[in-house]
Protein backbone atom coordinates (compact mmCIF):
# COMPACT_ATOMS: atom_id res chain seq x y z
CA UNK A 1 0.00 0.00 0.00
CA UNK A 2 1.82 3.59 -1.06
CA UNK A 3 0.87 6.86 0.46
CA UNK A 4 -0.25 9.31 -2.19
CA UNK A 5 1.38 13.23 -1.67
CA UNK A 6 -1.06 15.47 -0.57
CA UNK A 7 0.69 18.92 -0.87
CA UNK A 8 -2.23 20.78 -2.91
CA UNK A 9 -5.53 20.63 -1.40
CA UNK A 10 -8.90 22.60 -2.37
CA UNK A 11 -11.61 23.26 -0.88
CA UNK A 12 -14.43 23.20 -3.21
CA UNK A 13 -17.58 25.63 -1.51
CA UNK A 14 -16.09 27.44 0.84
CA UNK A 15 -19.16 27.77 2.61
CA UNK A 16 -20.15 26.46 6.54
CA UNK A 17 -18.41 23.32 6.71
CA UNK A 18 -16.11 24.06 3.93
CA UNK A 19 -15.12 27.48 5.16
CA UNK A 20 -14.25 25.58 8.63
CA UNK A 21 -12.41 22.75 7.07
CA UNK A 22 -10.74 25.23 5.01
CA UNK A 23 -9.94 27.84 7.70
CA UNK A 24 -8.39 24.86 10.33
CA UNK A 25 -6.46 23.30 7.68
CA UNK A 26 -4.65 25.97 6.45
CA UNK A 27 -3.66 27.02 9.57
CA UNK A 28 -2.90 23.22 10.99
CA UNK A 29 -1.33 22.29 8.13
CA UNK A 30 0.97 25.54 6.90
CA UNK A 31 4.03 24.50 5.17
CA UNK A 32 2.99 20.37 5.17
CA UNK A 33 0.38 21.69 2.09
CA UNK A 34 -1.36 24.83 0.61
CA UNK A 35 -4.67 25.16 1.09
CA UNK A 36 -6.92 27.32 -1.63
CA UNK A 37 -10.86 27.46 -1.45
CA UNK A 38 -13.37 27.83 -4.49
CA UNK A 39 -16.11 30.01 -3.18
CA UNK A 40 -18.14 33.06 -4.67
CA UNK A 41 -19.84 36.14 -4.63
CA UNK A 42 -19.58 38.64 -1.58
CA UNK A 43 -18.47 35.59 1.07
CA UNK A 44 -15.24 35.05 -2.03
CA UNK A 45 -14.56 39.00 -1.84
CA UNK A 46 -14.44 38.89 2.29
CA UNK A 47 -12.53 36.13 2.30
CA UNK A 48 -10.07 37.77 -0.19
CA UNK A 49 -10.06 40.85 2.12
CA UNK A 50 -10.31 39.48 5.87
CA UNK A 51 -9.53 35.92 5.52
CA UNK A 52 -12.14 33.19 6.37
CA UNK A 53 -12.96 33.57 10.40
CA UNK A 54 -13.91 30.81 11.82
CA UNK A 55 -16.05 31.08 15.92
CA UNK A 56 -14.94 27.52 17.16
CA UNK A 57 -18.21 26.38 19.64
CA UNK A 58 -17.43 28.54 23.04
CA UNK A 59 -14.35 30.99 21.55
CA UNK A 60 -13.81 34.26 22.66
CA UNK A 61 -11.94 34.96 19.46
CA UNK A 62 -11.77 33.52 15.91
CA UNK A 63 -9.03 31.68 14.02
CA UNK A 64 -8.60 33.95 11.02
CA UNK A 65 -7.10 31.96 8.00
CA UNK A 66 -5.84 33.58 4.93
CA UNK A 67 -6.00 30.98 2.07
CA UNK A 68 -6.29 31.47 -1.51
CA UNK A 69 -9.24 32.30 -3.22
CA UNK A 70 -10.98 32.02 -6.25
CA UNK A 71 -14.03 31.25 -8.54
CA UNK A 72 -12.54 29.77 -10.94
CA UNK A 73 -11.08 26.13 -10.79
CA UNK A 74 -8.78 27.02 -14.05
CA UNK A 75 -6.89 29.53 -12.27
CA UNK A 76 -5.77 26.75 -9.54
CA UNK A 77 -3.35 23.65 -10.58
CA UNK A 78 -4.57 20.51 -10.32
CA UNK A 79 -4.96 19.40 -6.49
CA UNK A 80 -3.66 15.91 -4.58
CA UNK A 81 -6.95 16.58 -2.19
CA UNK A 82 -9.87 17.69 -3.35
CA UNK A 83 -12.78 18.74 -0.49
CA UNK A 84 -16.35 19.51 -1.77
CA UNK A 85 -18.27 21.78 1.24
CA UNK A 86 -21.23 22.16 -1.37
CA UNK A 87 -24.70 21.44 -0.83
CA UNK A 88 -25.89 18.22 -2.75
CA UNK A 89 -28.27 20.26 -5.19
CA UNK A 90 -24.96 22.55 -6.27
CA UNK A 91 -22.77 19.70 -7.07
CA UNK A 92 -24.09 19.14 -10.86
CA UNK A 93 -23.72 22.39 -11.63
CA UNK A 94 -19.88 22.10 -10.05
CA UNK A 95 -19.21 19.18 -11.64
CA UNK A 96 -16.76 20.72 -14.64
CA UNK A 97 -15.13 23.33 -12.32
CA UNK A 98 -14.12 20.10 -9.79
CA UNK A 99 -13.02 18.29 -12.68
CA UNK A 100 -10.57 20.99 -13.73
CA UNK A 101 -8.92 20.18 -10.26
CA UNK A 102 -8.32 16.36 -11.12
CA UNK A 103 -5.20 14.63 -11.63
CA UNK A 104 -4.53 10.94 -11.91
CA UNK A 105 -4.48 10.17 -8.50
CA UNK A 106 -7.13 13.13 -6.76
CA UNK A 107 -9.40 11.76 -4.16
CA UNK A 108 -12.69 13.50 -3.71
CA UNK A 109 -13.70 14.38 -0.07
CA UNK A 110 -17.73 15.04 -0.82
CA UNK A 111 -18.75 16.54 2.69
CA UNK A 112 -22.58 15.87 2.28
CA UNK A 113 -25.96 14.81 4.09
CA UNK A 114 -28.29 12.71 2.36
CA UNK A 115 -28.42 10.43 0.12
CA UNK A 116 -25.23 10.98 -2.33
CA UNK A 117 -24.58 10.31 -6.40
CA UNK A 118 -22.33 7.93 -5.91
CA UNK A 119 -24.28 5.39 -3.18
CA UNK A 120 -24.41 2.35 -5.13
CA UNK A 121 -20.82 2.32 -6.30
CA UNK A 122 -19.16 -0.76 -4.87
CA UNK A 123 -22.24 -1.25 -2.73
CA UNK A 124 -21.73 -5.21 -2.02
CA UNK A 125 -25.30 -4.86 0.24
CA UNK A 126 -28.39 -3.68 -1.76
CA UNK A 127 -28.28 -5.59 -4.92
CA UNK A 128 -27.77 -2.21 -6.92
CA UNK A 129 -24.67 -2.11 -7.54
CA UNK A 130 -23.15 0.39 -9.92
CA UNK A 131 -26.86 1.82 -10.03
CA UNK A 132 -26.82 5.69 -11.17
CA UNK A 133 -29.74 8.02 -9.85
CA UNK A 134 -30.74 10.56 -11.75
CA UNK A 135 -32.55 12.53 -9.10
CA UNK A 136 -28.91 13.20 -7.77
CA UNK A 137 -26.77 13.20 -10.78
CA UNK A 138 -29.35 14.67 -13.54
CA UNK A 139 -27.25 14.65 -16.21
CA UNK A 140 -24.28 12.03 -15.13
CA UNK A 141 -22.20 14.72 -14.77
CA UNK A 142 -21.02 13.45 -11.36
CA UNK A 143 -20.55 10.26 -12.29
CA UNK A 144 -18.63 11.12 -15.81
CA UNK A 145 -16.30 14.09 -15.10
CA UNK A 146 -15.25 13.17 -11.54
CA UNK A 147 -16.20 9.51 -11.21
CA UNK A 148 -17.28 7.58 -8.29
CA UNK A 149 -14.10 6.05 -7.96
CA UNK A 150 -12.11 8.68 -6.83
CA UNK A 151 -14.67 9.65 -4.09
CA UNK A 152 -14.42 9.08 -0.19
CA UNK A 153 -17.77 9.51 1.44
CA UNK A 154 -17.94 11.94 4.57
CA UNK A 155 -20.16 12.29 6.86
CA UNK A 156 -20.16 15.64 9.32
CA UNK A 157 -21.17 15.60 12.76
CA UNK A 158 -20.50 19.32 13.28
CA UNK A 159 -23.26 21.97 13.15
CA UNK A 160 -22.08 25.07 11.53
CA UNK A 161 -23.63 28.49 10.47
CA UNK A 162 -22.24 31.57 7.56
CA UNK A 163 -23.13 34.63 10.19
CA UNK A 164 -21.48 37.41 7.91
CA UNK A 165 -19.44 37.44 4.69
CA UNK A 166 -16.32 35.03 5.16
CA UNK A 167 -17.31 34.56 8.89
CA UNK A 168 -18.35 31.18 10.32
CA UNK A 169 -19.63 29.81 13.31
CA UNK A 170 -19.32 26.54 14.46
CA UNK A 171 -22.24 24.77 17.19
CA UNK A 172 -19.86 21.90 18.38
CA UNK A 173 -16.79 20.05 18.78
CA UNK A 174 -17.78 18.13 15.97
CA UNK A 175 -16.03 14.92 13.97
CA UNK A 176 -16.08 13.39 10.29
CA UNK A 177 -16.54 10.06 9.83
CA UNK A 178 -14.52 9.16 6.05
CA UNK A 179 -15.10 5.76 4.14
CA UNK A 180 -14.30 4.64 1.30
CA UNK A 181 -17.61 3.09 -0.84
CA UNK A 182 -15.71 0.31 -1.09
CA UNK A 183 -15.34 0.11 2.66
CA UNK A 184 -11.56 -0.74 2.13
CA UNK A 185 -9.41 0.77 4.56
CA UNK A 186 -6.95 2.39 1.78
CA UNK A 187 -3.10 3.77 1.83
CA UNK A 188 -5.72 7.21 0.45
CA UNK A 189 -8.25 6.95 2.88
CA UNK A 190 -5.63 6.77 6.18
CA UNK A 191 -3.15 9.35 4.34
CA UNK A 192 -6.23 11.82 4.22
CA UNK A 193 -7.38 11.11 7.55
CA UNK A 194 -4.01 11.57 8.51
CA UNK A 195 -3.76 14.62 6.93
CA UNK A 196 -6.68 16.14 8.37
CA UNK A 197 -5.94 15.19 11.78
CA UNK A 198 -2.52 16.99 11.47
CA UNK A 199 -4.49 20.23 10.17
CA UNK A 200 -7.08 19.98 13.90
CA UNK A 201 -10.29 18.04 11.97
CA UNK A 202 -11.33 15.52 14.58
CA UNK A 203 -12.44 12.28 11.59
CA UNK A 204 -12.34 8.23 12.08
CA UNK A 205 -12.59 6.02 9.27
CA UNK A 206 -15.40 3.92 8.63
CA UNK A 207 -15.64 0.32 6.81
CA UNK A 208 -19.84 0.75 6.40
CA UNK A 209 -20.03 4.38 5.30
CA UNK A 210 -23.60 3.84 4.23
CA UNK A 211 -24.32 3.10 7.80
CA UNK A 212 -23.12 5.99 8.93
CA UNK A 213 -25.11 8.14 5.93
CA UNK A 214 -28.36 6.38 6.95
CA UNK A 215 -27.48 6.96 10.44
CA UNK A 216 -27.08 10.78 10.24
CA UNK A 217 -30.05 10.61 7.55
CA UNK A 218 -31.99 9.22 10.61
CA UNK A 219 -32.45 13.06 11.62
CA UNK A 220 -31.98 15.49 8.88
CA UNK A 221 -35.02 13.61 7.19
CA UNK A 222 -36.93 14.82 9.71
CA UNK A 223 -34.98 17.76 11.29
CA UNK A 224 -34.10 19.62 8.33
CA UNK A 225 -37.15 19.79 6.53
CA UNK A 226 -39.48 20.58 9.82
CA UNK A 227 -37.44 23.06 10.63
CA UNK A 228 -37.54 25.10 7.62
CA UNK A 229 -41.67 24.53 7.40
CA UNK A 230 -41.93 25.90 10.92
CA UNK A 231 -38.59 28.15 11.42
CA UNK A 232 -38.10 26.15 14.80
CA UNK A 233 -35.07 25.53 16.54
CA UNK A 234 -34.20 21.21 16.62
CA UNK A 235 -34.73 22.13 20.73
CA UNK A 236 -37.87 23.82 20.02
CA UNK A 237 -39.20 21.06 17.43
CA UNK A 238 -37.93 18.42 20.30
CA UNK A 239 -40.12 20.62 22.74
CA UNK A 240 -42.98 20.13 21.00
CA UNK A 241 -44.38 16.61 21.69
CA UNK A 242 -46.31 16.65 18.30
CA UNK A 243 -43.21 17.31 16.35
CA UNK A 244 -41.08 14.99 18.22
CA UNK A 245 -43.53 12.67 17.38
CA UNK A 246 -43.21 13.40 13.67
CA UNK A 247 -39.80 13.26 14.34
CA UNK A 248 -39.69 9.95 15.23
CA UNK A 249 -42.15 8.52 12.42
CA UNK A 250 -39.62 10.23 9.60
CA UNK A 251 -36.81 8.41 11.83
CA UNK A 252 -38.55 4.90 11.80
CA UNK A 253 -39.25 5.57 7.51
CA UNK A 254 -35.69 6.09 7.02
CA UNK A 255 -34.28 3.20 9.39
CA UNK A 256 -36.98 0.95 7.32
CA UNK A 257 -35.83 2.26 3.87
CA UNK A 258 -31.72 1.90 5.04
CA UNK A 259 -32.00 -1.90 6.38
CA UNK A 260 -33.85 -2.96 3.35
CA UNK A 261 -31.26 -1.67 1.23
CA UNK A 262 -29.04 -3.78 3.40
CA UNK A 263 -27.61 -0.84 6.32
CA UNK A 264 -26.95 -2.50 9.56
CA UNK A 265 -28.80 0.20 12.21
CA UNK A 266 -28.10 -0.89 15.57
CA UNK A 267 -29.81 2.33 16.95
CA UNK A 268 -33.34 2.46 18.08
CA UNK A 269 -35.51 5.17 17.22
CA UNK A 270 -35.42 6.34 21.02
CA UNK A 271 -31.72 6.36 21.69
CA UNK A 272 -31.62 8.42 17.74
CA UNK A 273 -34.50 10.67 19.23
CA UNK A 274 -32.45 11.22 22.43
CA UNK A 275 -29.04 11.69 20.71
CA UNK A 276 -30.80 14.69 18.46
CA UNK A 277 -32.44 16.09 21.68
CA UNK A 278 -28.80 16.86 22.46
CA UNK A 279 -27.87 19.02 19.69
CA UNK A 280 -29.99 21.65 21.29
CA UNK A 281 -30.74 25.05 20.08
CA UNK A 282 -29.36 24.50 16.59
CA UNK A 283 -30.52 26.30 13.56
CA UNK A 284 -30.64 23.64 10.84
CA UNK A 285 -28.52 23.95 7.21
CA UNK A 286 -32.05 24.13 5.79
CA UNK A 287 -33.58 26.75 7.73
CA UNK A 288 -30.37 28.90 7.16
CA UNK A 289 -31.04 28.21 3.55
CA UNK A 290 -34.65 29.02 3.80
CA UNK A 291 -33.77 32.40 5.52
CA UNK A 292 -31.17 33.31 3.15
CA UNK A 293 -33.49 32.88 0.04
CA UNK A 294 -31.93 30.38 -1.55
CA UNK A 295 -32.77 26.74 -2.79
CA UNK A 296 -33.49 24.00 0.09
CA UNK A 297 -31.12 20.83 -0.35
CA UNK A 298 -34.22 18.79 -0.79
CA UNK A 299 -33.61 15.82 -2.79
CA UNK A 300 -30.48 14.20 -0.85
CA UNK A 301 -32.52 14.41 2.49
CA UNK A 302 -36.00 13.83 1.71
CA UNK A 303 -36.61 13.10 -1.96
CA UNK A 304 -34.57 10.23 -1.74
CA UNK A 305 -36.26 8.26 1.31
CA UNK A 306 -38.83 8.28 -1.22
CA UNK A 307 -37.66 7.23 -4.24
CA UNK A 308 -35.45 4.40 -2.45
CA UNK A 309 -38.14 3.56 -0.56
CA UNK A 310 -39.92 2.51 -3.89
CA UNK A 311 -36.63 0.68 -4.85
CA UNK A 312 -37.17 -1.33 -1.70
CA UNK A 313 -40.72 -1.79 -1.66
CA UNK A 314 -40.78 0.14 1.86
CA UNK A 315 -44.08 2.70 2.23
CA UNK A 316 -43.09 6.53 3.39
CA UNK A 317 -45.59 8.25 3.97
CA UNK A 318 -44.74 10.63 6.71
CA UNK A 319 -41.64 11.36 4.26
CA UNK A 320 -43.42 11.79 0.85
CA UNK A 321 -46.01 14.33 2.76
CA UNK A 322 -43.20 16.27 4.12
CA UNK A 323 -41.29 16.02 0.51
CA UNK A 324 -44.56 17.36 -1.04
CA UNK A 325 -44.87 20.52 1.61
CA UNK A 326 -41.40 21.66 1.41
CA UNK A 327 -41.06 21.14 -1.72
CA UNK A 328 -43.64 24.06 -2.30
CA UNK A 329 -42.01 25.55 0.38
CA UNK A 330 -38.69 26.24 -1.60
CA UNK A 331 -40.52 26.99 -4.59
CA UNK A 332 -42.55 29.89 -3.01
CA UNK A 333 -39.19 31.17 -0.82
CA UNK A 334 -37.32 31.22 -4.53
CA UNK A 335 -40.43 33.24 -5.55
CA UNK A 336 -40.05 35.62 -2.99
CA UNK A 337 -36.32 35.51 -2.95
CA UNK A 338 -36.84 37.05 -6.54
N1 LIG B 1 -24.13 23.60 8.04
C1 LIG B 1 -24.26 22.55 8.84
O1 LIG B 1 -24.44 22.71 10.06
C2 LIG B 1 -24.15 21.16 8.33
C3 LIG B 1 -24.16 20.89 6.97
N2 LIG B 1 -24.03 19.59 6.55
C4 LIG B 1 -24.05 19.26 5.12
O2 LIG B 1 -22.80 19.62 4.56
C5 LIG B 1 -22.95 20.04 3.20
C6 LIG B 1 -22.43 21.48 3.09
O3 LIG B 1 -23.31 22.29 3.88
P1 LIG B 1 -22.98 23.77 4.36
O4 LIG B 1 -21.57 23.89 4.77
O5 LIG B 1 -24.03 24.12 5.33
O6 LIG B 1 -23.20 24.56 3.00
P2 LIG B 1 -23.14 26.14 2.70
O7 LIG B 1 -24.37 26.48 1.95
O8 LIG B 1 -22.85 26.89 3.95
O9 LIG B 1 -21.88 26.22 1.77
C7 LIG B 1 -21.89 25.93 0.40
C8 LIG B 1 -21.00 26.98 -0.21
O10 LIG B 1 -20.70 26.61 -1.55
C9 LIG B 1 -20.89 27.76 -2.36
N3 LIG B 1 -21.12 27.36 -3.74
C10 LIG B 1 -22.15 26.66 -4.25
N4 LIG B 1 -21.98 26.44 -5.56
C11 LIG B 1 -20.80 27.00 -5.88
C12 LIG B 1 -20.05 27.12 -7.08
N5 LIG B 1 -20.50 26.58 -8.22
N6 LIG B 1 -18.90 27.81 -7.06
C13 LIG B 1 -18.43 28.35 -5.94
N7 LIG B 1 -19.07 28.27 -4.73
C14 LIG B 1 -20.25 27.60 -4.72
C15 LIG B 1 -22.10 28.43 -1.75
O11 LIG B 1 -22.22 29.75 -2.23
P3 LIG B 1 -23.69 30.46 -2.21
O12 LIG B 1 -23.95 30.76 -0.77
O13 LIG B 1 -23.49 31.65 -3.08
O14 LIG B 1 -24.67 29.45 -2.76
C16 LIG B 1 -21.71 28.33 -0.27
O15 LIG B 1 -20.79 29.34 0.10
C17 LIG B 1 -24.45 19.91 2.91
O16 LIG B 1 -24.72 18.67 2.32
C18 LIG B 1 -25.09 20.00 4.29
O17 LIG B 1 -26.34 19.37 4.38
C19 LIG B 1 -23.80 18.56 7.40
C20 LIG B 1 -23.77 18.78 8.75
C21 LIG B 1 -24.02 20.08 9.32
C1 LIG C 1 -28.78 19.72 12.22
C2 LIG C 1 -27.35 19.43 11.90
C3 LIG C 1 -26.43 20.48 12.40
C4 LIG C 1 -27.05 18.17 12.68
O1 LIG C 1 -25.71 17.90 12.72
C5 LIG C 1 -27.21 19.23 10.43
O2 LIG C 1 -26.73 18.23 9.97
C6 LIG C 1 -27.70 20.28 9.49
O3 LIG C 1 -27.96 21.41 9.93
O4 LIG C 1 -27.85 19.98 8.30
Amino acid sequence: MTSPSLKTICVYGAGALGGAIAAKLALGLREQATVSVIARGGHLEAIRADGLRVWEAEADSPLIAQVTATDSAAALPPQDLVITGLKGHQLDAAAPGIAKLLHAGTRVVMVLNGIPWWYFHRDAQSGHAERQMEELDPNGNLWRLIGPERVIGCVAYQGAEVINPSEIKLSNNGHFVLGEPSGETTGDIEAIAALLKDGGINVSISPRIRDEIWSKLMGNAAFNPISALTRALMSDIMGNPALAAMVGQVMNEVKTVAEALGARLAISIEERLERSRQIGPVRTSMLQDLLAGKALEITPLVGMVVSLGKLASVPTPISATIMALVTELDRQNLRAAG
